[in-house]
């Protein structure tokens, strides 16, 4: 499935949000909550302090946001937390956004989860429409499971991927590459996914929110990665994509896909298409920047969308270029302070 509408396309319509770099916003990860039931080493300090629930923005706002939105282009919608199926409720939004579907406004809705409470949920997201999900998943070893995530028990993760596998979700599995702690996994763990007809991505850890480690002793570039699995696979380009950053291989063995997200090595700003709002109703234009717009104030100044729809255009404007990580032993302070859970990925 190739579900990428392409600029040109997306120009055409009044409505569609353009950014100063040309590059159409058609697909937004919308943050439903910061909480979560995992607190990864990579992503989160031991001790977070989290909002208090009064601040959230209602489903019935969130859900407002989303299809202010999907009437500027919007074509994809990823539901994103901290732990979005820990969220109250949250199916209720699921199946108010299937509506889009419905209406061939949208192209795609789904969700990143840890997997935790996929087993209680499965068929209610394929009931909505849902047809693919991604699953975070960096390990098959289950103490080294408990490890990375702290908190995390892999039998029901694993129990909930079989949930959606059995409810006819397309899963995909996002890895995170950590020197030195899941290195040795990759070939078992590719040759687990693909046995399952799991399409498997790994990602480059992202210097974003102060966490207990170096940053540095967790990054492993994936070009380093892709070398090495040569020596195992045959890696054949792929032209699939899904409007997200992985770019993908098919392995001639396993006859399965495998993608690498690699904002550090091979940056992929040059064709950004996406835009996060988070649980507070902010707009981040960019993941690995700072800058980011109040939509709560607009959102709820009117029952009508002008107000809001205004701040969106306004914000789209200040969509930057790109991000500026680096990782390095000379600072232990990150790129971008806030934590990777406020925005979801
Ligand atoms: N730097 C950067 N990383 C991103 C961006 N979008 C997603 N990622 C990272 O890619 C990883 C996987 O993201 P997912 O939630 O699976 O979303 P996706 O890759 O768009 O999903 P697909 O629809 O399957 O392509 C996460 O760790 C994200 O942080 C982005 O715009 N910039
Ligand atoms: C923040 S989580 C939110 C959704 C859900 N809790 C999950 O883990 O899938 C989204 C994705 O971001 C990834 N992630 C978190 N912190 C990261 C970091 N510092 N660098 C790269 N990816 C990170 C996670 O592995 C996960 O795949
Ligand atoms: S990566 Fe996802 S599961 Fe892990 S702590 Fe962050 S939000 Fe939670
Ligand atoms: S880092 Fe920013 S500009 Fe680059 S792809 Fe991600 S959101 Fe887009």
């Amino acid at each position: 499935m190739n579900i990428a509408t392409s600029n040109k396309d997306i120009a055409k319509a009044s409505s569609a949000l353009i950014d100063p770099f040309g590059r159409a916003v058609t697909y937004i990860r919308v943050s439903v909550t910061d909480r979560c039931d995992f607190r990864c080493v990579y992503c989160m300090s031991e001790d977070m302090h989290f909002l208090p629930k009064s601040d959230l923005l209602t489903l019935e706002e969130l859900d407002r946001l989303c299809a202010a939105f999907v009437a500027k282009g919007t074509r994809k919608i990823r539901v994103t937390g901290g732990e979005p199926l820990v969220r109250r409720g949250i199916m209720t939004l699921f199946r108010s956004l299937s509506r889009h579907l419905g209406s061939g406004a949208l192209d795609e809705l789904t969700v990143t989860t840890n997997g935790s409470q996929l087993a209680r949920f499965a068929g209610e997201l394929a009931d909505c429409g849902i047809r693919r999900i991604n699953v975070s998943l960096d390990t098959l070893d289950p103490d080294k499971f408990r490890k990375i995530t702290r908190w995390g028990d892999l039998s029901k993760v694993l129990a909930g991927i079989d949930a959606a596998q059995a409810a006819g979700l397309d899963v995909k599995l996002n890895a995170v590459a950590l020197a030195g702690v899941n290195e040795d996994e990759f070939v078992p763990m590719i040759e687990w996914a693909h046995g399952r007809g799991i399409d498997l991505t790994f990602i480059e850890v992202m210097p974003l929110g102060e966490i207990e480690g170096q940053r540095a002793d967790q990054y492993l570039p994936l070009n380093k990665v892709r070398a090495g699995l040569m020596d195992r696979f045959t890696l054949q380009d792929s032209d699939y994509r899904t409007g997200g950053p992985a770019r993908y291989v098919t392995l001639k063995e396993t006859g399965g896909r495998l993608g690498f997200i690699t904002p550090l090595t091979h940056n992929f700003c040059e064709s950004c298409n996406r835009v996060r709002i988070t649980c507070t109703g902010t707009l981040y234009m960019c993941l690995g920047q700072e800058d980011a717009a109040d939509l709560r104030g607009p959102l709820r100044a009117s029952e009508t969308d002008g107000p809001l729809n205004d701040a969106i255009e306004r914000a789209i404007l200040r969509k930057p270029k790109g991000h500026d990580f680096i990782i390095d032993r000379t600072t232990r302070l990150p790129a971008v302070g806030r934590h990777m859970s406020v925005t979801g990925g």
